[in-house]
């Protein structure tokens, strides 16, 4: 997907209708279209008796990105950083304070039923179905409220119930559901009616491990065979890690960083960590590229670079040491994140290739 790296390129906030992406076919592939897009929230604070202060909180400062049709990009950044913000503009709740925005050659906030019926939205925390109905009830009514063909919404609730494994839960009320079970209705109801797009907040929060599973897996199928473009707001760096080949980080409003994620891994120099177990207690393991940070009886933990496979670091031990069982754990978004605005003001920015070579890093 070539075109994609023209996007890449765009992350001053300008807006120029000569800009090449305008004047090549990425136009006609890319599928949401931010160009300087801003959003001032007046906020007034009391300040004493009758008395109040105004204060603009630019909650989106000059964002300009393309997403290509069928991509699954993470949108990432530390709390506040403007991200649900975003996506409310993405959907047409929320009208931009400057710039431009279009999903689909759509205004959203201009047009939004119409927008409505392209795109799906997931909240993790909170839940488009009815509480006291029964799941199926809910189906039945975004089947009448997006006026769906009959046979198109059979087609895809069935696939939807077969894939999520939601045949026992139709007839139970939402409020009964587990979280998992409730996130898996959600999920399901957000492509009922068979969106080009699908905005997912946090879709994986407070799910255990079997559930994400079975999520991720669902979104990667669905991507895979009917194209539909995801944009991905989370905190779990696993489900980028999974479901993502394009990474944006925001903060303070301002696109950061916008590439893949191995390259957000090399800007900020995170590691992973290797939790090895050992037949026995033994001195703490000698390998080139990781170095030994905790020791506690057989089990050691060895940090080793995030950008880097685990796979020959694992060939290593396993062929020089006892080992019983491994597990490599993840550094968490909110530390990746942290490092890697540190380095941005720390160091001056990479040459060109580099910025290019490791997705790029705005300033
Ligand atoms: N309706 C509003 N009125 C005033 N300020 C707002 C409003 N909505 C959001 N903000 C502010 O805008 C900024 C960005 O908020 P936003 O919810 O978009 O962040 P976020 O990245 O989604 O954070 P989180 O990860 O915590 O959900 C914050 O400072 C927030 O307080």
């Amino acid at each position: 997907m070539d075109s994609h790296s023209h996007s890449h390129s765009q992350v001053d906030g300008s807006f120029d209708e000569s800009h090449d992406s305008f004047s090549n076919n990425s136009f006609n592939e890319s599928f949401i279209e931010l160009d300087g897009v801003e959003k001032v929230f007046d906020v007034r604070k009391k300040t004493g008796f009758m008395r109040s202060e105004r204060r603009e909180v630019r909650a989106v400062d000059s964002i300009s990105f393309r997403v290509a049709r069928g991509e699954m990009v993470g949108y990432i950044g530390p709390n506040g950083a403007g991200k649900s913000t975003t996506i409310k503009m993405l959907t047409g709740i929320l009208t931009p304070s400057g710039g431009r925005l279009r999903v689909a050659g759509i205004d959203p906030s201009r047009e939004r039923t119409r927008l409505a019926r392209r795109i799906g939205v997931v909240f993790g925390q909170r839940t488009t179905l009815w509480w006291d109905l029964p799941l199926i009830d809910s189906y039945k009514l975004m089947h009448r409220m997006y006026r769906i063909p009959d046979a198109r919404y059979r087609e895809n609730l069935d696939r939807c119930v077969e894939l999520l494994e939601l045949a026992d839960l139709l007839d139970v009320p939402v409020r009964q559901l587990s979280l998992g079970q409730r996130m898996r209705g959600d999920i399901a109801a957000a492509l009922l009616h068979d969106p080009e797009v699908l905005y997912l907040d946090e879709p994986t929060i407070g799910l255990d491990v079997i559930s994400k599973a079975r999520v991720r897996e669902f979104l990667r199928d669905l991507n895979a065979e009917r194209g539909t473009t995801v944009l991905l707001t989370t905190h779990d760096l696993q489900d980028i890690e999974q479901l993502c080949s394009r990474v944006m980080v925001i903060d303070h409003g301002r696109l950061m960083y916008d590439g893949p994620l191995t390259g957000l891994h090399e800007v900020g120099d995170s590691e992973r960590t290797l939790v090895v177990d050992l037949e026995r207690e033994l001195p703490p393991v000698e390998v080139p590229s990781a170095r030994v940070v905790r020791v506690e009886g057989p089990r050691q933990w060895l940090a080793f670079p995030a950008s880097e496979s685990a796979a020959p670091l694992v060939a290593r031990i396993a062929a020089e040491y006892p080992l019983v069982d491994l597990s490599v754990r993840e550094p968490d978004i909110e530390a990746v994140i942290a490092k890697m605005l540190h380095s941005m003001r720390d160091t001056p920015k990479p040459p060109p290739e580099q910025a290019e070579r490791s997705g790029r890093a705005a300033s």
